[in-house]
Protein backbone atom coordinates (compact mmCIF):
# COMPACT_ATOMS: atom_id res chain seq x y z
CA UNK A 1 0.00 0.00 0.00
CA UNK A 2 1.59 3.16 -1.32
CA UNK A 3 0.35 6.33 -0.16
CA UNK A 4 1.82 8.68 -2.88
CA UNK A 5 1.49 7.00 -5.90
CA UNK A 6 4.55 7.77 -7.58
CA UNK A 7 7.79 5.95 -6.71
CA UNK A 8 10.70 7.97 -5.18
CA UNK A 9 13.08 9.22 -7.44
CA UNK A 10 16.13 9.42 -4.66
CA UNK A 11 17.60 6.91 -2.40
CA UNK A 12 17.12 6.31 1.16
CA UNK A 13 20.51 7.70 2.74
CA UNK A 14 21.60 6.30 6.55
CA UNK A 15 22.37 9.31 7.54
CA UNK A 16 19.07 10.85 7.85
CA UNK A 17 17.08 7.93 6.98
CA UNK A 18 14.97 9.33 8.80
CA UNK A 19 14.45 12.32 7.42
CA UNK A 20 14.40 10.80 4.17
CA UNK A 21 11.54 8.26 5.09
CA UNK A 22 9.50 10.73 6.50
CA UNK A 23 8.97 12.86 3.29
CA UNK A 24 9.41 10.38 0.58
CA UNK A 25 6.86 8.08 2.01
CA UNK A 26 4.72 10.71 4.46
CA UNK A 27 1.40 8.88 3.96
CA UNK A 28 2.38 5.68 5.87
CA UNK A 29 4.92 6.82 8.38
CA UNK A 30 2.31 9.52 9.34
CA UNK A 31 -0.57 6.80 9.47
CA UNK A 32 2.35 4.51 11.53
CA UNK A 33 2.64 7.61 13.80
CA UNK A 34 -1.22 8.19 14.18
CA UNK A 35 -1.92 4.39 14.88
CA UNK A 36 0.90 3.97 17.56
CA UNK A 37 0.41 7.25 19.30
CA UNK A 38 -3.53 6.72 19.83
CA UNK A 39 -2.45 3.05 20.45
CA UNK A 40 0.34 4.34 23.39
CA UNK A 41 -2.57 6.89 24.86
CA UNK A 42 -5.09 3.73 25.27
CA UNK A 43 -2.61 1.62 26.81
CA UNK A 44 -1.78 4.01 29.43
CA UNK A 45 -4.91 4.80 30.16
CA UNK A 46 -5.10 1.08 30.38
CA UNK A 47 -2.73 1.32 32.92
CA UNK A 48 -4.06 4.26 34.75
CA UNK A 49 -7.47 2.39 35.06
CA UNK A 50 -5.87 -0.86 36.42
CA UNK A 51 -3.97 1.03 39.03
CA UNK A 52 -6.98 3.02 40.24
CA UNK A 53 -8.72 -0.82 40.05
CA UNK A 54 -6.32 -2.14 41.83
CA UNK A 55 -5.83 0.90 44.89
CA UNK A 56 -9.79 0.85 45.04
CA UNK A 57 -9.96 -2.95 46.08
CA UNK A 58 -6.80 -2.79 48.06
CA UNK A 59 -8.60 0.53 49.90
CA UNK A 60 -12.00 -1.40 50.08
CA UNK A 61 -13.55 0.87 47.93
CA UNK A 62 -16.63 0.10 45.30
CA UNK A 63 -15.76 2.32 42.86
CA UNK A 64 -12.41 3.63 41.01
CA UNK A 65 -12.13 8.16 40.41
CA UNK A 66 -13.31 10.63 40.85
CA UNK A 67 -11.56 11.12 36.77
CA UNK A 68 -12.18 14.68 35.78
CA UNK A 69 -14.97 14.59 38.12
CA UNK A 70 -16.68 11.48 37.56
CA UNK A 71 -16.30 8.21 39.41
CA UNK A 72 -16.79 4.52 37.98
CA UNK A 73 -18.32 1.22 39.27
CA UNK A 74 -15.21 -1.12 39.54
CA UNK A 75 -17.30 -3.47 37.09
CA UNK A 76 -17.70 -0.85 34.54
CA UNK A 77 -13.83 0.08 34.64
CA UNK A 78 -12.90 -3.37 34.14
CA UNK A 79 -15.42 -3.20 31.22
CA UNK A 80 -14.03 0.05 30.50
CA UNK A 81 -10.15 -1.35 30.33
CA UNK A 82 -11.12 -4.39 28.54
CA UNK A 83 -12.55 -2.62 25.88
CA UNK A 84 -9.39 -0.27 25.62
CA UNK A 85 -7.33 -3.27 25.25
CA UNK A 86 -9.08 -4.52 22.30
CA UNK A 87 -9.05 -1.50 20.46
CA UNK A 88 -5.51 -0.97 21.06
CA UNK A 89 -5.06 -4.33 19.63
CA UNK A 90 -7.23 -3.79 16.73
CA UNK A 91 -5.07 -0.16 16.16
CA UNK A 92 -1.07 -2.12 16.31
CA UNK A 93 -2.37 -5.01 14.08
CA UNK A 94 -3.22 -2.44 11.75
CA UNK A 95 0.09 -1.11 12.59
CA UNK A 96 2.20 -3.83 11.79
CA UNK A 97 0.26 -4.32 8.73
CA UNK A 98 0.94 -0.64 7.75
CA UNK A 99 4.49 -1.08 8.50
CA UNK A 100 5.22 -4.18 6.58
CA UNK A 101 3.65 -2.59 3.72
CA UNK A 102 5.94 0.60 4.26
CA UNK A 103 9.04 -1.93 4.37
CA UNK A 104 8.38 -3.93 1.20
CA UNK A 105 7.70 -0.45 -0.75
CA UNK A 106 10.65 0.83 0.39
CA UNK A 107 12.93 -2.21 -0.58
CA UNK A 108 11.05 -2.45 -3.75
CA UNK A 109 11.50 0.79 -4.77
CA UNK A 110 15.18 1.27 -3.89
CA UNK A 111 15.78 -2.15 -6.01
CA UNK A 112 13.99 -0.74 -8.55
CA UNK A 113 16.15 2.82 -8.72
CA UNK A 114 19.34 0.73 -7.84
CA UNK A 115 19.42 -1.86 -10.68
CA UNK A 116 16.97 0.91 -13.16
CA UNK A 117 19.91 3.64 -12.40
CA UNK A 118 22.67 0.76 -13.32
CA UNK A 119 21.05 0.01 -16.44
CA UNK A 120 20.30 3.56 -17.35
CA UNK A 121 24.36 4.65 -16.30
CA UNK A 122 27.34 4.72 -18.93
CA UNK A 123 28.79 1.50 -19.84
CA UNK A 124 32.29 3.38 -18.56
CA UNK A 125 30.53 2.74 -14.86
CA UNK A 126 29.20 -0.34 -15.63
CA UNK A 127 32.32 -1.46 -17.24
CA UNK A 128 33.88 -0.37 -14.13
CA UNK A 129 31.98 -2.44 -11.16
CA UNK A 130 34.23 -4.87 -9.40
CA UNK A 131 32.56 -8.52 -10.23
CA UNK A 132 29.79 -9.31 -7.36
CA UNK A 133 28.60 -5.67 -6.41
CA UNK A 134 25.84 -4.99 -7.99
CA UNK A 135 24.24 -8.83 -7.11
CA UNK A 136 25.15 -7.93 -3.39
CA UNK A 137 24.09 -4.45 -2.99
CA UNK A 138 20.60 -5.44 -5.34
CA UNK A 139 20.43 -8.52 -2.15
CA UNK A 140 21.99 -8.47 0.82
CA UNK A 141 22.57 -4.64 1.19
CA UNK A 142 18.98 -3.68 0.39
CA UNK A 143 18.04 -6.38 2.63
CA UNK A 144 19.90 -4.43 5.43
CA UNK A 145 17.69 -1.59 4.35
CA UNK A 146 14.64 -3.57 4.85
CA UNK A 147 15.72 -4.07 8.24
CA UNK A 148 16.41 -0.58 8.98
CA UNK A 149 12.99 0.47 7.37
CA UNK A 150 11.15 -2.33 10.05
CA UNK A 151 13.82 -0.48 12.54
CA UNK A 152 12.89 2.76 11.74
CA UNK A 153 9.08 1.96 11.68
CA UNK A 154 9.59 0.02 15.31
CA UNK A 155 11.57 3.55 16.18
CA UNK A 156 8.82 6.03 15.28
CA UNK A 157 6.25 3.56 17.23
CA UNK A 158 8.04 3.84 20.73
CA UNK A 159 8.92 7.53 19.95
CA UNK A 160 5.62 7.82 19.98
CA UNK A 161 4.24 5.34 22.47
CA UNK A 162 7.18 6.94 24.82
CA UNK A 163 5.59 10.25 23.99
CA UNK A 164 2.42 9.26 24.78
CA UNK A 165 3.32 8.00 27.69
CA UNK A 166 5.08 10.69 29.16
CA UNK A 167 1.87 13.23 28.16
CA UNK A 168 -0.49 10.62 30.04
CA UNK A 169 2.41 10.83 33.16
CA UNK A 170 2.57 15.09 33.11
CA UNK A 171 -1.27 14.63 33.16
CA UNK A 172 -1.14 12.95 35.98
CA UNK A 173 1.87 13.60 38.01
CA UNK A 174 4.18 16.54 36.28
CA UNK A 175 7.50 16.69 38.73
CA UNK A 176 8.13 12.99 38.61
CA UNK A 177 7.84 12.67 34.71
CA UNK A 178 9.92 15.75 34.05
CA UNK A 179 12.52 13.98 36.39
CA UNK A 180 12.43 10.94 34.44
CA UNK A 181 12.24 12.70 30.93
CA UNK A 182 15.56 14.20 31.74
CA UNK A 183 17.34 10.63 33.37
CA UNK A 184 16.32 9.50 29.60
CA UNK A 185 17.68 12.43 27.93
CA UNK A 186 20.95 11.89 30.28
CA UNK A 187 21.22 7.95 29.81
CA UNK A 188 20.70 8.62 25.67
CA UNK A 189 23.53 11.17 25.44
CA UNK A 190 26.15 8.60 27.67
CA UNK A 191 25.08 5.87 24.79
CA UNK A 192 25.39 8.08 22.29
CA UNK A 193 29.36 6.95 21.74
CA UNK A 194 28.47 3.42 21.30
CA UNK A 195 26.03 4.07 18.55
CA UNK A 196 29.50 6.04 17.19
CA UNK A 197 31.39 2.51 17.63
CA UNK A 198 29.20 0.51 16.17
CA UNK A 199 28.12 2.67 13.24
CA UNK A 200 32.27 2.84 12.27
CA UNK A 201 32.05 -0.65 12.83
CA UNK A 202 29.11 -1.41 10.88
CA UNK A 203 31.31 0.64 7.69
CA UNK A 204 33.92 -2.08 7.81
CA UNK A 205 31.41 -4.88 7.87
CA UNK A 206 29.92 -3.80 4.98
CA UNK A 207 33.50 -2.88 3.12
CA UNK A 208 34.15 -6.55 3.76
CA UNK A 209 31.10 -8.18 2.60
CA UNK A 210 31.46 -6.36 -0.69
CA UNK A 211 35.00 -7.92 -1.19
CA UNK A 212 33.71 -11.42 0.10
CA UNK A 213 30.75 -11.03 -2.41
CA UNK A 214 33.17 -10.16 -5.13
CA UNK A 215 35.60 -13.61 -4.26
CA UNK A 216 32.43 -15.44 -5.10
CA UNK A 217 31.41 -13.77 -7.93
CA UNK A 218 35.45 -15.10 -9.10
CA UNK A 219 34.38 -18.60 -7.27
CA UNK A 220 31.24 -18.75 -9.11
CA UNK A 221 32.84 -17.73 -12.82
CA UNK A 222 36.35 -19.55 -12.68
CA UNK A 223 35.38 -22.90 -11.39
CA UNK A 224 36.66 -24.57 -14.26
CA UNK A 225 39.76 -22.73 -14.05
CA UNK A 226 40.49 -23.82 -10.64
CA UNK A 227 39.60 -27.00 -11.43
CA UNK A 228 42.12 -27.35 -13.72
CA UNK A 229 44.73 -25.86 -11.88
CA UNK A 230 44.06 -27.39 -8.97
CA UNK A 231 43.96 -24.29 -6.75
CA UNK A 232 40.75 -24.88 -4.82
CA UNK A 233 42.87 -24.88 -1.56
CA UNK A 234 44.10 -21.88 -2.05
CA UNK A 235 40.77 -20.20 -3.04
CA UNK A 236 39.36 -21.44 -0.30
CA UNK A 237 41.34 -20.10 2.20
CA UNK A 238 41.17 -16.72 0.34
CA UNK A 239 37.05 -16.93 0.66
CA UNK A 240 37.76 -18.12 4.16
CA UNK A 241 39.68 -15.37 4.82
CA UNK A 242 37.44 -12.91 3.69
CA UNK A 243 34.48 -14.75 5.10
CA UNK A 244 36.42 -14.36 8.60
CA UNK A 245 36.63 -10.84 8.25
CA UNK A 246 33.11 -10.36 7.50
CA UNK A 247 31.57 -12.11 10.19
CA UNK A 248 33.97 -10.77 12.89
CA UNK A 249 33.18 -7.37 12.20
CA UNK A 250 29.69 -8.67 12.19
CA UNK A 251 30.07 -10.03 15.78
CA UNK A 252 31.74 -6.91 16.92
CA UNK A 253 28.72 -4.64 15.48
CA UNK A 254 26.28 -7.44 16.69
CA UNK A 255 27.95 -7.37 20.57
CA UNK A 256 27.56 -3.89 20.49
CA UNK A 257 23.98 -3.20 19.27
CA UNK A 258 22.81 -6.12 21.73
CA UNK A 259 24.53 -4.51 24.63
CA UNK A 260 23.26 -0.82 24.08
CA UNK A 261 19.37 -1.76 24.91
CA UNK A 262 20.69 -3.56 27.82
CA UNK A 263 22.95 -0.61 29.27
CA UNK A 264 20.48 1.81 28.76
CA UNK A 265 17.64 -0.35 30.27
CA UNK A 266 20.28 -0.41 33.32
CA UNK A 267 20.87 3.24 33.44
CA UNK A 268 17.56 3.96 33.11
CA UNK A 269 16.09 1.53 36.11
CA UNK A 270 19.32 3.16 38.41
CA UNK A 271 17.91 6.17 37.11
CA UNK A 272 14.07 5.33 38.32
CA UNK A 273 15.55 3.65 41.33
CA UNK A 274 17.07 7.14 42.35
CA UNK A 275 13.90 8.67 41.64
CA UNK A 276 12.11 6.29 43.92
CA UNK A 277 14.17 6.57 47.04
CA UNK A 278 14.02 10.69 46.65
CA UNK A 279 10.12 9.61 46.39
CA UNK A 280 10.18 7.79 49.89
CA UNK A 281 13.04 10.39 51.31
CA UNK A 282 10.56 13.71 50.70
CA UNK A 283 7.45 11.50 51.16
CA UNK A 284 3.93 11.02 48.25
CA UNK A 285 0.74 11.23 49.80
CA UNK A 286 -2.01 9.56 46.59
CA UNK A 287 -1.09 5.86 46.87
CA UNK A 288 -2.68 5.30 43.81
CA UNK A 289 -1.47 8.06 41.79
CA UNK A 290 1.95 6.69 42.86
CA UNK A 291 1.47 3.26 41.86
CA UNK A 292 0.17 4.34 38.33
CA UNK A 293 3.15 6.62 38.12
CA UNK A 294 5.35 4.04 38.72
CA UNK A 295 3.97 1.77 36.06
CA UNK A 296 3.64 4.58 33.51
CA UNK A 297 7.14 5.36 34.36
CA UNK A 298 8.48 1.99 33.69
CA UNK A 299 6.43 1.21 30.86
CA UNK A 300 8.19 4.55 29.27
CA UNK A 301 11.21 3.20 30.03
CA UNK A 302 10.67 -0.14 28.12
CA UNK A 303 9.41 2.12 25.31
CA UNK A 304 12.87 3.83 26.04
CA UNK A 305 14.50 0.48 25.69
CA UNK A 306 13.26 -0.18 22.41
CA UNK A 307 13.93 2.74 20.93
CA UNK A 308 17.94 2.38 21.95
CA UNK A 309 17.49 -1.16 20.18
CA UNK A 310 16.40 0.29 17.62
CA UNK A 311 18.59 3.33 17.47
CA UNK A 312 21.57 1.04 17.83
CA UNK A 313 20.35 -1.40 14.42
CA UNK A 314 19.75 1.64 12.89
CA UNK A 315 23.19 2.48 13.34
CA UNK A 316 24.56 -0.86 12.18
CA UNK A 317 22.55 -0.36 8.92
CA UNK A 318 23.40 3.16 8.32
CA UNK A 319 26.71 2.50 6.31
CA UNK A 320 24.73 -0.43 4.35
CA UNK A 321 22.23 2.41 3.27
CA UNK A 322 24.85 5.15 2.50
CA UNK A 323 26.24 2.27 0.34
CA UNK A 324 23.44 1.27 -1.95
CA UNK A 325 22.45 5.61 -1.67
CA UNK A 326 25.99 6.55 -2.76
CA UNK A 327 25.91 3.95 -5.65
CA UNK A 328 22.73 5.24 -6.78
CA UNK A 329 23.69 8.02 -6.77
CA UNK A 330 26.75 7.83 -8.62
CA UNK A 331 25.12 5.75 -11.22
CA UNK A 332 22.31 8.41 -11.60
CA UNK A 333 24.93 11.09 -11.91
CA UNK A 334 26.18 9.25 -15.28
CA UNK A 335 23.29 8.28 -17.01
CA UNK A 336 23.95 7.28 -21.02
CA UNK A 337 22.07 10.00 -22.30
CA UNK A 338 22.01 10.60 -26.08
CA UNK A 339 20.88 13.61 -27.66
CA UNK A 340 17.83 14.12 -30.20
CA UNK A 341 19.81 14.11 -33.35
CA UNK A 342 18.23 11.14 -35.89
CA UNK A 343 20.37 11.05 -38.46
CA UNK A 344 19.21 9.57 -41.86
CA UNK A 345 21.26 6.49 -42.00
CA UNK A 346 24.40 4.94 -39.76
CA UNK A 347 26.88 5.15 -42.59
CA UNK A 348 29.00 6.85 -42.90
CA UNK A 349 30.58 5.75 -39.92
CA UNK A 350 33.35 8.27 -39.23
CA UNK A 351 36.21 8.57 -36.97
CA UNK A 352 37.67 12.21 -36.75
CA UNK A 353 41.01 12.55 -34.99
CA UNK A 354 39.70 10.48 -32.23
CA UNK A 355 41.55 9.92 -29.21
CA UNK A 356 40.13 7.89 -25.70
CA UNK A 357 41.95 7.70 -22.56
CA UNK A 358 41.04 5.35 -19.96
CA UNK A 359 43.39 7.15 -17.44
CA UNK A 360 45.56 10.47 -17.23
CA UNK A 361 48.96 8.80 -18.34
CA UNK A 362 48.63 7.37 -21.56
CA UNK A 363 45.26 7.47 -24.27
CA UNK A 364 44.55 3.70 -25.54
CA UNK A 365 43.89 5.33 -28.41
CA UNK A 366 44.75 8.52 -29.98
CA UNK A 367 44.76 10.35 -33.77
CA UNK A 368 42.75 7.93 -35.37
CA UNK A 369 40.67 8.95 -38.40
CA UNK A 370 39.09 6.98 -41.06
CA UNK A 371 35.85 6.75 -42.67
CA UNK A 372 33.57 3.50 -43.91
CA UNK A 373 30.89 3.53 -46.17
CA UNK A 374 27.47 1.80 -46.19
CA UNK A 375 27.63 -2.31 -46.59
CA UNK A 376 31.49 -2.09 -46.25
CA UNK A 377 33.10 -4.89 -44.33
CA UNK A 378 36.23 -3.75 -42.22
CA UNK A 379 38.07 -5.94 -40.55
CA UNK A 380 40.23 -4.64 -37.69
CA UNK A 381 43.63 -6.71 -36.48
CA UNK A 382 46.91 -5.13 -34.45
CA UNK A 383 48.68 -6.91 -31.83
CA UNK A 384 46.94 -7.33 -28.53
CA UNK A 385 46.41 -4.11 -26.51
CA UNK A 386 46.78 -2.10 -29.60
CA UNK A 387 43.51 -0.46 -28.50
CA UNK A 388 40.91 -2.65 -31.00
CA UNK A 389 38.14 -3.53 -28.40
CA UNK A 390 38.23 -0.03 -27.34
CA UNK A 391 37.77 1.26 -30.68
CA UNK A 392 35.06 -1.40 -31.19
CA UNK A 393 33.09 0.62 -28.12
CA UNK A 394 33.69 4.22 -29.49
CA UNK A 395 32.17 2.27 -32.40
CA UNK A 396 29.27 1.55 -30.56
CA UNK A 397 28.67 4.84 -28.79
CA UNK A 398 29.28 2.73 -25.50
CA UNK A 399 32.15 5.27 -24.88
CA UNK A 400 33.02 8.90 -25.63
CA UNK A 401 36.20 9.91 -27.11
CA UNK A 402 37.86 12.03 -24.68
CA UNK A 403 39.06 14.26 -27.88
CA UNK A 404 37.91 14.18 -31.27
CA UNK A 405 34.58 12.98 -32.76
CA UNK A 406 32.78 10.00 -33.92
CA UNK A 407 29.92 10.31 -36.65
CA UNK A 408 27.26 8.42 -37.62
CA UNK A 409 25.98 9.41 -41.01
CA UNK A 410 27.67 13.02 -40.59
CA UNK A 411 26.13 13.44 -37.02
CA UNK A 412 28.30 13.20 -33.51
CA UNK A 413 27.54 9.91 -32.05
CA UNK A 414 26.76 11.93 -28.73
CA UNK A 415 24.28 14.43 -29.94
CA UNK A 416 22.24 10.73 -31.42
CA UNK A 417 18.87 9.99 -29.98
CA UNK A 418 19.77 6.56 -28.05
CA UNK A 419 17.07 4.52 -28.68
CA UNK A 420 17.50 4.91 -32.54
CA UNK A 421 21.32 3.81 -32.44
CA UNK A 422 19.65 0.94 -30.14
CA UNK A 423 17.89 -0.04 -32.95
CA UNK A 424 20.16 0.25 -35.95
CA UNK A 425 23.35 -1.29 -34.28
CA UNK A 426 24.64 -4.43 -32.98
CA UNK A 427 27.05 -6.20 -31.20
CA UNK A 428 28.55 -9.93 -30.83
CA UNK A 429 31.54 -10.53 -28.38
CA UNK A 430 33.95 -12.79 -27.83
CA UNK A 431 32.40 -14.94 -25.52
CA UNK A 432 28.69 -15.37 -26.56
CA UNK A 433 27.03 -14.49 -23.17
CA UNK A 434 23.13 -16.20 -23.25
CA UNK A 435 20.41 -15.51 -20.82
CA UNK A 436 18.84 -18.92 -18.95
CA UNK A 437 15.59 -19.52 -21.02
CA UNK A 438 14.78 -20.73 -24.34
CA UNK A 439 16.09 -20.18 -28.12
CA UNK A 440 13.45 -17.80 -28.70
CA UNK A 441 14.18 -15.50 -25.66
CA UNK A 442 17.58 -15.54 -26.40
CA UNK A 443 17.28 -14.45 -29.97
CA UNK A 444 14.54 -11.64 -29.24
CA UNK A 445 16.39 -10.29 -26.23
CA UNK A 446 13.87 -8.59 -24.36
CA UNK A 447 13.17 -6.14 -27.82
CA UNK A 448 9.47 -5.96 -29.02
CA UNK A 449 8.12 -7.19 -32.49
CA UNK A 450 10.11 -9.90 -33.51
CA UNK A 451 7.71 -12.30 -35.00
CA UNK A 452 8.70 -16.03 -34.84
CA UNK A 453 9.24 -15.47 -38.87
CA UNK A 454 12.12 -13.33 -38.16
CA UNK A 455 13.31 -15.54 -35.71
CA UNK A 456 13.69 -17.99 -38.36
CA UNK A 457 15.44 -15.75 -41.28
CA UNK A 458 17.90 -14.60 -38.07
CA UNK A 459 18.83 -18.31 -37.54
CA UNK A 460 18.96 -18.92 -41.28
CA UNK A 461 21.53 -15.92 -42.12
CA UNK A 462 23.56 -17.00 -38.74
CA UNK A 463 24.01 -20.70 -39.99
CA UNK A 464 22.46 -22.02 -36.69
CA UNK A 465 18.77 -22.96 -38.15
CA UNK A 466 19.81 -26.56 -38.34
CA UNK A 467 21.02 -26.84 -35.57
CA UNK A 468 17.81 -25.11 -33.80
CA UNK A 469 15.78 -27.49 -35.45
CA UNK A 470 17.60 -30.49 -34.44
CA UNK A 471 16.93 -29.50 -30.76
CA UNK A 472 13.99 -31.36 -29.16
CA UNK A 473 11.43 -28.25 -29.44
CA UNK A 474 12.92 -25.96 -31.44
CA UNK A 475 12.95 -22.70 -31.04
CA UNK A 476 11.12 -23.52 -27.82
CA UNK A 477 13.95 -25.76 -25.94
CA UNK A 478 14.96 -24.20 -23.52
CA UNK A 479 19.04 -24.11 -23.02
CA UNK A 480 19.79 -24.39 -19.68
CA UNK A 481 21.52 -22.13 -17.46
CA UNK A 482 22.85 -19.34 -19.38
CA UNK A 483 23.14 -21.95 -22.51
CA UNK A 484 25.20 -24.36 -20.90
CA UNK A 485 23.36 -27.28 -23.18
CA UNK A 486 25.12 -25.53 -26.34
CA UNK A 487 28.96 -25.67 -27.90
CA UNK A 488 30.48 -22.67 -28.07
CA UNK A 489 30.22 -22.61 -31.52
CA UNK A 490 26.41 -22.65 -31.33
CA UNK A 491 26.43 -20.39 -28.49
CA UNK A 492 27.82 -18.02 -30.98
CA UNK A 493 25.87 -18.45 -34.11
CA UNK A 494 23.37 -17.80 -31.89
CA UNK A 495 24.43 -14.87 -30.61
CA UNK A 496 25.20 -13.62 -33.93
CA UNK A 497 21.28 -14.45 -34.91
CA UNK A 498 20.80 -12.13 -32.01
CA UNK A 499 22.17 -9.46 -33.36
CA UNK A 500 20.95 -10.00 -37.08
CA UNK A 501 17.36 -10.44 -36.17
CA UNK A 502 16.63 -6.60 -35.48
CA UNK A 503 18.03 -6.06 -39.11
CA UNK A 504 20.66 -3.89 -37.60
CA UNK A 505 22.59 -1.18 -39.91
CA UNK A 506 25.61 -1.60 -38.42
CA UNK A 507 27.16 -5.05 -37.11
CA UNK A 508 30.21 -5.03 -34.66
CA UNK A 509 32.12 -7.95 -33.89
CA UNK A 510 34.79 -8.44 -31.47
CA UNK A 511 36.71 -11.44 -32.05
CA UNK A 512 33.72 -13.75 -32.89
CA UNK A 513 35.85 -16.36 -34.06
CA UNK A 514 38.87 -16.54 -31.68
CA UNK A 515 37.63 -19.42 -29.41
CA UNK A 516 36.02 -21.49 -32.12
CA UNK A 517 37.34 -24.80 -33.96
CA UNK A 518 37.86 -23.84 -38.07
CA UNK A 519 34.11 -25.55 -39.30
CA UNK A 520 32.24 -23.16 -36.60
CA UNK A 521 34.76 -20.47 -38.20
CA UNK A 522 34.09 -21.24 -41.63
CA UNK A 523 30.00 -20.72 -40.56
CA UNK A 524 30.72 -17.72 -39.53
CA UNK A 525 32.85 -16.61 -41.86
CA UNK A 526 29.88 -17.37 -44.61
CA UNK A 527 27.12 -15.87 -42.50
CA UNK A 528 29.64 -12.09 -42.56
CA UNK A 529 30.31 -12.83 -45.99
CA UNK A 530 26.50 -13.14 -46.98
CA UNK A 531 25.74 -9.77 -45.11
CA UNK A 532 28.15 -7.64 -47.55
CA UNK A 533 26.84 -5.21 -49.44
CA UNK A 534 23.76 -5.39 -46.58
CA UNK A 535 24.77 -4.08 -43.68
CA UNK A 536 27.99 -2.45 -42.63
CA UNK A 537 30.06 -4.94 -40.54
CA UNK A 538 33.07 -4.05 -38.40
CA UNK A 539 34.66 -7.56 -37.63
CA UNK A 540 37.57 -7.64 -34.62
CA UNK A 541 39.79 -10.31 -35.75
CA UNK A 542 42.68 -12.45 -34.53
CA UNK A 543 42.33 -15.16 -36.86
CA UNK A 544 43.15 -13.45 -40.13
CA UNK A 545 41.41 -15.88 -41.70
CA UNK A 546 38.56 -14.54 -40.55
CA UNK A 547 39.33 -11.35 -42.87
CA UNK A 548 39.06 -12.93 -45.86
CA UNK A 549 35.39 -11.34 -46.30
CA UNK A 550 36.64 -8.22 -45.52
CA UNK A 551 36.82 -5.40 -48.29
CA UNK A 552 39.03 -3.78 -46.17
CA UNK A 553 41.17 -3.86 -42.62
CA UNK A 554 41.98 -1.13 -40.36
CA UNK A 555 45.74 -1.46 -38.79
CA UNK A 556 45.87 -0.26 -35.46
CA UNK A 557 49.48 -0.31 -33.20
CA UNK A 558 49.93 0.91 -29.83
CA UNK A 559 46.52 2.81 -29.92
CA UNK A 560 47.09 5.07 -33.80
CA UNK A 561 46.13 3.83 -37.03
CA UNK A 562 49.29 2.40 -38.87
CA UNK A 563 47.41 1.31 -42.14
CA UNK A 564 43.81 1.48 -43.41
CA UNK A 565 43.52 -0.50 -47.09
CA UNK A 566 42.09 -3.45 -49.07
CA UNK A 567 43.96 -6.68 -48.05
CA UNK A 568 45.87 -6.65 -51.38
CA UNK A 569 46.95 -3.19 -50.64
CA UNK A 570 48.35 -3.86 -47.28
CA UNK A 571 50.51 -6.62 -48.38
CA UNK A 572 52.39 -3.65 -49.33
CA UNK A 573 51.48 -0.99 -47.08
CA UNK A 574 51.66 -2.86 -43.60
CA UNK A 575 54.51 -4.59 -41.49
CA UNK A 576 52.34 -5.68 -39.04
CA UNK A 577 49.82 -7.41 -41.62
CA UNK A 578 52.52 -9.18 -43.91
CA UNK A 579 53.47 -10.59 -40.49
CA UNK A 580 50.44 -11.45 -39.10
CA UNK A 581 49.75 -13.58 -42.42
CA UNK A 582 52.90 -15.14 -42.52
CA UNK A 583 52.48 -16.30 -38.65
CA UNK A 584 48.84 -17.53 -39.73
CA UNK A 585 50.64 -19.53 -42.94
CA UNK A 586 48.33 -17.45 -45.28
CA UNK A 587 49.40 -17.23 -48.76
CA UNK A 588 47.79 -14.66 -51.12
CA UNK A 589 44.63 -14.81 -49.29
CA UNK A 590 44.47 -18.28 -48.49
CA UNK A 591 44.95 -20.37 -45.33
CA UNK A 592 47.72 -22.62 -46.36
N1 LIG B 1 38.82 -0.52 -18.47
C1 LIG B 1 40.08 -0.15 -18.70
N2 LIG B 1 40.71 0.65 -17.83
C2 LIG B 1 41.99 1.04 -18.05
N3 LIG B 1 42.70 0.67 -19.12
C3 LIG B 1 42.13 -0.13 -20.02
C4 LIG B 1 40.79 -0.60 -19.85
N4 LIG B 1 40.48 -1.37 -20.90
C5 LIG B 1 41.58 -1.41 -21.68
N5 LIG B 1 42.57 -0.67 -21.16
C6 LIG B 1 43.90 -0.43 -21.74
O1 LIG B 1 43.70 0.16 -23.01
C7 LIG B 1 44.59 -0.39 -23.95
C8 LIG B 1 43.81 -0.94 -25.16
O2 LIG B 1 43.01 -2.02 -24.68
P1 LIG B 1 42.06 -2.83 -25.66
O3 LIG B 1 41.30 -3.79 -24.86
O4 LIG B 1 41.30 -1.86 -26.50
O5 LIG B 1 43.13 -3.59 -26.57
P2 LIG B 1 42.88 -4.73 -27.65
O6 LIG B 1 43.62 -4.31 -28.87
O7 LIG B 1 41.45 -5.01 -27.82
O8 LIG B 1 43.62 -5.94 -26.95
P3 LIG B 1 43.34 -7.51 -27.13
O9 LIG B 1 43.59 -7.85 -28.56
O10 LIG B 1 44.35 -8.10 -26.24
O11 LIG B 1 41.93 -7.76 -26.71
C9 LIG B 1 45.42 -1.44 -23.23
O12 LIG B 1 46.66 -0.83 -22.87
C10 LIG B 1 44.63 -1.74 -21.99
O13 LIG B 1 45.46 -2.05 -20.92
Amino acid sequence: MRILGIGPERPIRGQSALRSLVSEYKGQVALLASLSFIGALLEALFLFILTGVAMAMVSGRSSVGPYVGHSLAINSALMFAALLLLVRLGLNLAGVRTSAHLTADVTRDQRRLLSHAYLNSTWAIQAAEPAGRLQELLTSFVGRLSNAVSTLTGAVTALLSLGAFLATGLAIDAASTAAVLVALALVGAVLSPVRRRIRDRAGESAQAGLQFANAVSELGSLGQEMQTFGVQAPFGDRIDKLSNETTATQRRVQVLSGALPLIYMTLAYGAVLVGVAVLAFVGFDDLAVLGAVILLMLRSLSYGQQLAAAWGALASNAPFLDHVGDTIARYQAARADGGQAIPAHVAPLEAHDVEFAYTAERPALTGVTFGIGAGEVVGVIGPSGAGKSTLAQLLLGLRSPTKGRMCVGGTDLRDVDRSWWSRRVSFVAQDALLITGTVSENIRFFRDGIDDNALRVAARQANVLSDIESLPLGFDTHLGERGSQLSGGQRQRLSIARALVGQPELLVLDEPTSALDGRSEALIRTTLAQLRGQITVVIIAHRMSTLDICDRILVIEGGRLSALGTPKSLQEDSEFYRSALAIAGITHGGET
